[in-house]
């Protein structure tokens, strides 16, 4: 049932010239001594992109850019890297394949290194934020934008890689539009200064090619033609109002008549969402009187630790044993079910590279969680909106990776017509303080003036440098300049409170205590509160609350954790999200050793918890809120909008005077998260300049 494998390479050149070189080609089938399996070796040869590869071999040897468009799984992603390998087009340099997701910078590595024939992190390794699997003898490393980016602060030159292709480029993240600049820059400054060539594929399988070749020096288009296998596509009769409901009915419409063994992706936007989704969906099927195959759901979101991800990547269990458990004990096995469907509820993390085996169908709520920034009110806040037609084609291609597929787009023909084309930029929709940081870091001084393929709003990058000018990161003379403290900001992979609410804990000796709080805000929460159990839920919480505030409960709690261990049963009984502790455990891990090798002491301030709070306060200034004179909301110190404390939150019924929080969330209100109870001297004394119209407290 292939659809099309006949493929051919169009090429739309400004300048044809004759091919350079004509070079061998062999397909390797052993590799340092491993046995890659004939299978596998098949299975490459199948894929669309196969017949092309000279050609694609060859263009890519005598171009310095090129911009290669081609369906999703084609084999663009696992197979080019490969192919510039095998014919030593990277001249025994490292070629660098970024991507805008870990775990698909993981799970592609770890396919590719099979195909080598090679151990995961040899020939063919990754790096990502709290992993670099990667040795001397890596040669194709998969790897984020995002840890890309962090390499060009220490080597702007890339001079270990002799190829960078910067994969998914449709996805536009902020790390990838200004990994674009720099590697642009890299390029240019390599060529001027004699250095070995570096050369740039840009590849997706839905961009705008004209605006990428244009931005690329009008870099050539290589489209590659044919698609692996056919993916059906169904629309809704009707506008649906209730996606996650739509998405739920369609998935046991689907399990009702279509044979089990053929998994299903479903996309829905976040984390809260996917969990009840999964389980609403475990509890139809534990309740549901009829005769279903059963059916194993797995969420998969960014927060979960990596390897909870990974296991959503693994081969479904077609055999499924029923066990009787009594008082958690099993006693009997009762029965046991050949044929069962996974079923995965993802968010956008699922929607590109990634190969998930088994999938057969896709259900496509429509949606996703956007971040979207108000630089006039400094807000960052998380929205749910449409995709656009760029990333409902991924979602549909997820169905088409091993045979024929079908996706089920949970909105009309009419509504898609209406999405817009391309996602708006990341860059042209966050906060850009990050980001500005990270240009500073790398010597780039006129963000206005950066080689940005679509310029982010001038307010937005000024909003950015007041951000970073009032956190002590940069100076403004004849240009701005990052300050010895933005340089040790920018060493953290923080966002800029964060990093610089880190330095102040050094100079008040509670980094211990400060690495925590950090690394749990860096995480989503660790903290589990259902809707059926939450009175238990708030009584077994009582022993962490503090009337401090948010971050002194985290603190109780992380505390509590490591003296029994991470244990599982506490954690259950304590409704407390174990995954996510682990992944904040990791992430303080990774801090921490940054921290010693800056030769920061890490020091702790035992129960002084006020120290604790004065620290976040310093960092935090531009979050404080004072309550209102009628005690019933507060008021943000920065923009003087009204906000209110989250019902999450443990002081949502103390209302303390000063408060500084982690985020804002606009649902109904505009609600502050995570929030800490100040003294409004600190905030003065942290920052006097910005409090110099009205002190407060005043
Ligand atoms: N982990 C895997 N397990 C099984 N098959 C895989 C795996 N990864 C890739 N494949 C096979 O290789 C094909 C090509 O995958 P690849 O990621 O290279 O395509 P692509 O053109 O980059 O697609 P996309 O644009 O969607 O990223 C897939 O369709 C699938 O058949």
């Amino acid at each position: 049932d292939k659809a099309n494998t006949f493929l051919s390479i169009k090429m739309r050149m400004p300048d044809d010239g004759p091919p350079s070189k004509k070079f061998k080609y062999t397909l390797q089938h052993k590799n340092n001594g491993n046995h890659v399996s004939d299978k596998l070796q098949q299975e490459r040869r199948n894929l669309p992109i196969y017949p092309a590869r000279g050609k694609i071999i060859n263009q890519i040897q005598r171009l310095d850019t090129a911009i290669l468009i081609g369906e999703t799984g084609s084999g663009k992603t696992t197979q080019i890297p490969q192919y510039l390998l095998e014919a030593n087009v990277n001249k025994n340099a490292i070629i660098a394949v970024t991507q805008p997701r870990r775990v698909a910078a993981i799970t592609i590595s770890q396919r590719v290194a099979e195909e080598q024939g090679t151990e995961l992190g040899q020939k063919v390794g990754y790096c990502v934020r709290f992993e670099d699997v990667t040795s001397e003898n890596t040669k194709i490393k998969y790897m984020t934008d995002g840890m890309l980016l962090r390499e060009a602060i220490l080597d702007p030159l890339m001079k270990r890689y002799s190829i960078v292709i910067l994969d998914e480029a449709h996805e536009r993240t902020i790390h990838t539009d200004v990994l674009f600049g720099v590697v642009k820059q890299a390029q240019s400054r390599r060529k001027a200064k004699g250095i070995r060539p570096l050369k740039i594929l840009v590849m997706s399988a839905t961009m705008d090619v004209d605006h990428f070749s244009a931005y690329f020096n009008a870099a050539p288009v290589l489209y590659l033609e044919g698609r692996q296998y056919p993916v059906q596509v169904f629309y809704a009769p009707e506008p649906q109002s209730d996606y996650t409901f739509s998405s739920i009915v369609t998935l046991f419409q689907i399990h009702r008549v279509e044979p089990p063994n053929k998994d299903v992706l479903m996309f829905l936007t976040g984390q809260e969402e996917i969990e009840s989704a999964v389980k609403t969906i475990r509890d139809i099927t534990r309740s549901t009187e009829e005769n279903m195959a059963p059916l194993v759901v797995c969420p998969l979101y960014a927060a979960l630790p990596s390897h909870a991800q990974l296991k959503v990547f693994k081969p479904t269990p077609r055999v499924c044993l029923y066990i009787y458990l009594k008082d958690k004990k099993l006693t009997d096995i009762e029965a046991i079910t050949e044929g069962c469907r996974k079923v995965i509820v993802a968010t956008n993390i699922a929607e590109t590279s990634v190969t998930i085996q088994g999938i057969k169908f896709v259900i496509d709520s429509g949606v996703v969680k956007a971040k979207v920034f108000n630089p006039n009110s400094g807000l960052d806040l998380l929205k749910v909106v449409r995709v656009s037609k760029a990333q409902a084609l991924q979602r549909t291609g997820r169905a088409g990776r091993e045979s024929a597929g079908s996706c089920y787009r949970l909105y009309t023909e009419q509504e898609f017509e209406q999405f817009s084309d391309s996602t708006v930029p990341e860059i042209q929709r966050c906060n850009l303080s990050s980001v500005v940081l990270q240009l500073l870091a790398l010597g780039i001084s006129d963000i206005v003036n950066f080689d940005f393929m679509d310029k982010p709003s001038t307010e937005s990058i000024i909003a950015a440098v007041h951000q970073l000018h009032n956190l002590g990161a940069v100076v403004k003379e004849t240009s701005i300049k990052l300050t010895p403290v933005g340089r040790k900001m920018a060493a953290f992979p923080l966002e800029p409170r964060l990093g610089k609410t880190l330095l102040i804990a050094k100079e008040h000796n509670c980094l211990e205590e400060i690495l925590t709080i950090v690394s749990l805000l860096s995480v989503d929460s660790v903290i589990v509160t259902p809707q059926s159990k939450r009175e238990e839920a708030l009584a077994a919480r009582q022993k962490f609350v503090s009337s401090e505030g948010d971050h002194v409960m985290l603190l109780n709690i992380y505390k509590a954790y490591k003296a029994v261990k991470g244990n599982r049963e506490w954690c259950m009984e304590n409704f407390i999200n174990q995954r996510n502790m682990r992944t904040a455990t990791e992430v303080r891990k990774q801090l921490h050793d940054i921290c010693v090798r800056m030769d920061f002491p890490v020091k702790s301030c035992g129960n002084d918890s006020t120290t604790i709070r004065k620290c976040l306060a310093y960092g935090f200034f531009m979050n404080a809120a004072e309550l209102q004179k009628d005690g019933s909301e507060y008021t943000s110190l920065s923009s003087r909008k009204t906000v209110s404390i989250h019902p999450s939150s443990v002081l949502f019924r103390c209302k303390p005077a000063y408060v500084i929080y982690n985020e804002l969330v606009k649902t109904t209100k505009c609600y502050m998260r995570d929030l800490c109870v100040v003294d409004p001297d600190w905030l003065s004394e942290a920052a006097p300049a910005y409090f110099k119209k009205k002190k407060p407290g005043t």
